[in-house]
């Protein structure tokens, strides 16, 4: 390999002069033939004479500053940045894609201190500890870019000379990365709103309303957590079905989940309901002592429904087991440690019986510590036909009938306010079930509020007029209207009217003819 021919394109076909032989071809000297420990360097032909002399200063020289040209052309060919500066900050060299990626002229920055341009510049730290240093993604106000940069020191004969630094514009891929992120987030949010949909089948709960699948989302993430979780809502929105959630994925699935009405237990037995007593610790109690809830529930999970009922005194209780995890049991002298998961309910405003001095705040706090809110039947209104559906099936299957809904019912099942939620919707179904005798749920089949609702007129029970006759003359009189409207509700189908008055065939026809009910209920 000959020397002077990587010179060549950076110093071209010039001779050189000084040192060198007017005649002498530089492209002759062969690398492995220098004898660096002679002054004097030959320089051949490419038949092998000697045609002339360079000294070895010389040659060192043209060497180092052909490599600086060379590597100048090399390094503005990368696409990382290069910047180097001297010990006082001086910056001796830029490459292009440094004025690129900064968007500044080169001859503008060769030569300044770093100091007037970045005064906090990370290079300038290198150059009193010597160390280098490598950071991935840093976020460049000025610049508004993302940038990977790696300084270090340049040593000779380990003194420090200068310090360079590499630096990536990564704004790109960082931007990817991020949209990789988020991307994955959604696949995420996904998963988890699929696997809330099988755990719904699993759990026999429905609901396919994005709000709805966010809140078992929420209960199956908080379930894996020991987190004390209230879950608000309004009546029937399913509350206790997010607790079962929260419970049937948490890691205490296989011990009790002990539920509780705050709002079902009277006053003064609240006490003795969750935290028992001993035997004889009170006129009337069990002789052998009652165990509380939170005791059935020792390393379990509790659910305390309708929080909001709960008695002040007994809110300073609870929040001591909160606190403390141990109970006091009425009558007993030592505290029972207690390892119990707490889930809460309530479907009234903590935060104003907070203001109006009904809820502990303090309360409030150790309980909310994941909130979890379960949207209204309003606000989830596309639940609403799965629902219907779910439960008529449910309860044709208990009543032996294979009803189906009529437009004219889901439509106004989609319109309706439902001020009970789930539950009203259930008990709408299971009313349909046992007073429908058709094969098709129609508005004359639904629950009398909601008839009324619509202005469908409803016969009340003390519109009857029960005569000034005897007992015997007002019962025949009723029991004949019952079966009118029977017959009347199942469109002169006999049987099924028979069914839905619970008669035996006997005594239906027997009572038609008492009555002298014939065709058409007349
Ligand atoms: N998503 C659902 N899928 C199936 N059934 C449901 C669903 N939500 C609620 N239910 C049913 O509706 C009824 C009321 O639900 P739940 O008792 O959980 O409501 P809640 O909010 O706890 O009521 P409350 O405010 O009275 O305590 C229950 O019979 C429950 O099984």
């Amino acid at each position: 390999m000959k020397l002077l021919d990587i010179m060549k394109p950076w110093i071209g076909n010039k001779q050189i002069k000084n040192g060198l032989n007017e005649n002498s071809n530089v492209h002759s000297l062969t690398i492995d033939d220098i004898n660096w420990s002679s002054s004097m360097i030959e320089v051949m032909n490419d038949e092998g004479n000697k045609t002339g002399e360079v000294t070895k200063e010389l040659l060192l020289y043209l060497l180092k500053v052909t490599a600086m040209w060379m590597l100048g052309d090399i390094m503005d060919k990368f696409q990382e940045a290069v910047i180097a500066i001297d010990l006082e900050g001086r910056i001796f060299y830029v490459n292009r894609a440094y004025s690129r990626i900064l968007g500044v002229a080169t001859r503008n920055i060769i030569g300044r201190k770093i100091q007037q341009i970045e005064p906090e510049a990370e290079i300038l730290k290198v150059i009193d500890t010597k160390l280098p240093i490598i950071k991935k993604n840093q976020y460049i106000k000025t610049l508004d870019k993302y940038v990977s940069v790696h300084i270090f020191p340049i040593e000779q004969d380990g003194e420090l000379k200068a310090v360079a630094s590499i630096f990536r514009d990564s704004t790109t891929l960082v931007k990817l990365g991020q949209e990789v992120e988020n991307a994955n987030e959604i696949a995420m949010s996904y998963r988890r709103q699929m696997e809330a949909q099988n755990d719904l089948g699993k759990l026999k709960i429905i609901g396919n309303s994005p709000s709805f699948l966010r809140t078992v989302s929420q209960a199956i993430i908080v379930a894996k957590t020991e987190a004390t979780v209230l879950i608000k809502g309004e009546n029937g929105v399913g509350k206790e079905e997010i607790a079962k959630v929260i419970y049937s994925h948490s890691e205490r699935k296989d011990r009790p989940m002990i539920m509780v009405n705050c709002a079902a237990i009277p006053e003064n037995l609240i006490e003795s309901e969750l935290f028992g007593y001993e035997g004889g610790s009170f006129t009337g109690a069990k002789s052998g002592g009652k165990m509380g809830k939170f005791e059935l529930a020792n390393g379990g999970t509790l659910f305390l429904d309708e929080i909001g009922d709960m008695p002040l005194a007994m809110q300073s209780k609870l929040l001591r087991v909160l606190e403390n995890r141990e109970i006091e049991k009425i009558g007993r002298q030592k505290n029972i440690p207690v390892d119990i998961r707490m889930i809460a309910a309530s479907n009234q405003p903590l935060d104003i019986l907070i203001k109006e001095k009904k809820f502990r705040q303090d309360l409030y706090f150790r309980l909310n510590i994941v909130e979890i809110e379960v949207p209204s039947l309003r606000d989830r209104r596309e639940d609403i036909g799965l629902l219907a559906n779910y439960f008529l099936q449910k309860y044709n299957k208990k009543y032996g009938k294979s009803i189906v809904l009529s437009q004219e019912v889901l439509s106004f099942l989609y319109s309706y306010s439902w001020p009970g939620n789930v539950r009203e919707l259930q008990n709408c179904m299971e009313y349909a079930g046992i007073m429908c005798f058709e094969d098709t749920f129609k508005l004359i089949h639904l629950p009398p509020h909601m008839k009324e609702s619509i202005g469908l007129t409803v016969e009340k029970e003390n519109e009857f007029d029960y005569g000034n006759g005897t007992l015997k003359e007002a019962v025949e009189a009723f029991e004949k209207k019952v079966i009118l409207s029977a017959i009347s509700a199942c469109e002169d189908n006999r049987s099924k009217a028979m069914k839905l008055l619970g008669l035996s065939r006997r005594t239906f026809y027997r009572k038609l003819n008492d009555y002298s009910i014939h065709s058409g209920g007349k």
